[in-house]
């Protein structure tokens, strides 16, 4: 199953820019692993915002939300979740995800 997923990130004004670098490290190791996996489809950055839109794939809701919790910048996302279901006239019917992500993580 496919979901669009947009995401925020709001890290708190004090943090001090070491947590926010350390955390950014560890949120694109995790989200090579999602990808290596096939959970994390595509990603985009929305310019000019600490914001993204991505293409996620999992076997249900509930796991997504497992898969969204184990980003470790979670804490600090606000995520808008769009489960996608198939349309007749779509010109890529298999893609991108058919095959992929049958599990949570
Ligand atoms: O957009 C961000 O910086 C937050 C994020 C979520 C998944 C990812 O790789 O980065």
């Amino acid at each position: 199953m496919e979901f669009l997923v947009r995401m925020k990130v709001a890290f708190p004004g004090e943090m001090p820019e070491s947590d926010r670098a350390e955390l950014r490290k560890r949120e694109a190791e995790r989200a090579s692993e999602l990808a290596s996996v096939g959970v994390l489809v595509r990603l985009w950055r929305v310019p000019g915002e600490s914001a993204n839109w991505g293409i996620w794939a999992a076997a249900d809701a509930t796991a997504l939300h497992e898969s969204l919790t184990s980003l470790p910048m979670f804490p600090y996302i606000s995520a808008k979740v769009y489960p996608l279901a198939r349309h007749p006239n779509d010109p890529l019917p298999g893609e991108p995800a058919d095959g992929a992500a049958t599990s949570g993580s």
